[in-house]
């Protein structure tokens, strides 16, 4: 098989379930921003800011990697901010081929400038809109979704999971907790995710990251889960192929994995990308899906993953077209849209590229 090239992948569409707002701003709106609200940051050339918070978030901790975020929610708490921030989100990522996205962001963060909720929502989505816009007038066609994010150590989850539920019809596909991970179980936050089954809504929780099987094991059973944020510890339930009680139930019920495999070797969640356990939670075929986490932090894009698990697992385009629709199977948006991105548009254009 010849190597495919990062040109091509770059071309092919590309599914994208978990990518944080607050994690892919570009460097250069970074300093723009900051100047303007006087923010002050640790580097003010776009080019070394950019390796700055890669090399912050090479830090092997989930915490230290978390403390970079204080950079990029700084500049965004108004509305210009956080429009011109999604907005050029949209561009970049249908500039990399991703034709299906679900953001993630918690609106809690975004309002120390004295936004509403409501208000740090809006902004948002009239940047989704004007990106997405603007990408179909350069003849890239993306849709994107928003998850809002509740922040797993504060007490805010019940407000923002209602937010979302009054957002659903308005651009909002989903719910998420994220945060450290160790000593703020999901339970803390089981209300929010009782009120949202009652809703009929979707949610994801960040589960099997930094913490392992009891938290994954809290995130499905008691809070119900319908997908994991990494879930990548649920190797600890394997052994030698074989699937504990935990594992079973994730690959039976088709659990989506939301792996991201740069992001964990930055925390330590995987020593490289060669040893991270996508190649083996593949070869069991659990529902893997790839995904950025933070492209800013990892200086990486849909594209760049991709490109890294071909070169370590010598995977072509029958894998990456399998892990496209893994994720859009597992995406959030009803279930006849998903469907047509799969036959219209991912199935035809993997094709030509397997033929
Ligand atoms: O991989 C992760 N694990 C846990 N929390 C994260 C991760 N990436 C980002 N955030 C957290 O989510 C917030 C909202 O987007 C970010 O501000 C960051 O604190
Ligand atoms: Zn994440």
């Amino acid at each position: 098989m010849t190597a495919i090239s990062y040109d091509d992948i770059v071309k092919a569409p590309k599914a994208l379930l978990h990518d944080h707002l607050d994690g892919g701003l570009r460097p250069a709106t970074i300093v723009e921003l900051a100047d303007a609200v006087g923010h002050e940051l640790p580097e003010t050339d776009p080019a070394r800011l950019g390796e700055w918070f890669v090399a912050a978030a090479d830090s092997g901790s989930l915490e230290r990697y978390l403390e970079t975020f204080a950079h990029t929610v700084a500049v965004m708490q108004t509305q210009e901010g956080l429009h011109r921030v999604a907005k050029e989100c949209a561009l970049d990522l249908a500039a990399d081929g991703v034709v299906y996205a679900e953001i993630r962001y918690a609106p809690e963060q975004h309002l120390e400038s004295g936004l509403t909720l409501d208000q740090v929502v809006d902004a948002v989505h009239a940047g989704f809109q004007d990106g997405t816009a603007e990408a179909a007038a350069q003849g890239r066609r993306i849709r994107v979704g928003t998850l809002l994010t509740a922040m797993r150590h504060a007490a805010r989850s019940q407000e923002i999971a209602e937010l979302a539920v009054r957002y659903r019809d308005q651009g909002v596909v989903g719910f998420d907790i994220a945060g450290a991970e160790a000593g703020f179980p999901p339970t803390r936050h089981l209300d929010a995710f009782e009120y949202l089954q009652r809703e009929n809504f979707h949610f994801t929780i960040h589960a099997g990251e930094a913490f392992g099987l009891p938290s994954i094991w809290q995130a499905i059973q008691w809070c119900g889960a319908d997908r994991l944020g990494h879930g990548v510890r649920i190797v600890d339930d394997i052994t030698a192929g074989n699937l504990g009680r935990l594992a079973s139930y994730v690959r039976d019920k088709r659990i989506p994995l939301e792996l991201c495999p740069s992001s964990n070797v930055q925390t330590g969640a995987a020593a490289s990308i060669a040893e991270h356990p996508i190649g083996l939670l593949k070869d069991l075929r659990f529902r893997v899906t790839v995904n950025t986490d933070n492209r800013l932090m990892s200086g990486t894009s849909m594209s760049k993953e991709m490109a890294l698990l071909c070169e370590a697992f010598g995977w072509g385009w029958g894998e990456l077209q399998w892990l496209t629709i893994n994720a859009m199977k597992s995406a959030f948006i009803p279930y006849d849209e998903r469907l047509a991105i799969i036959n219209d548009e991912i199935k035809p254009a993997y094709a030509k590229l397997l033929a």
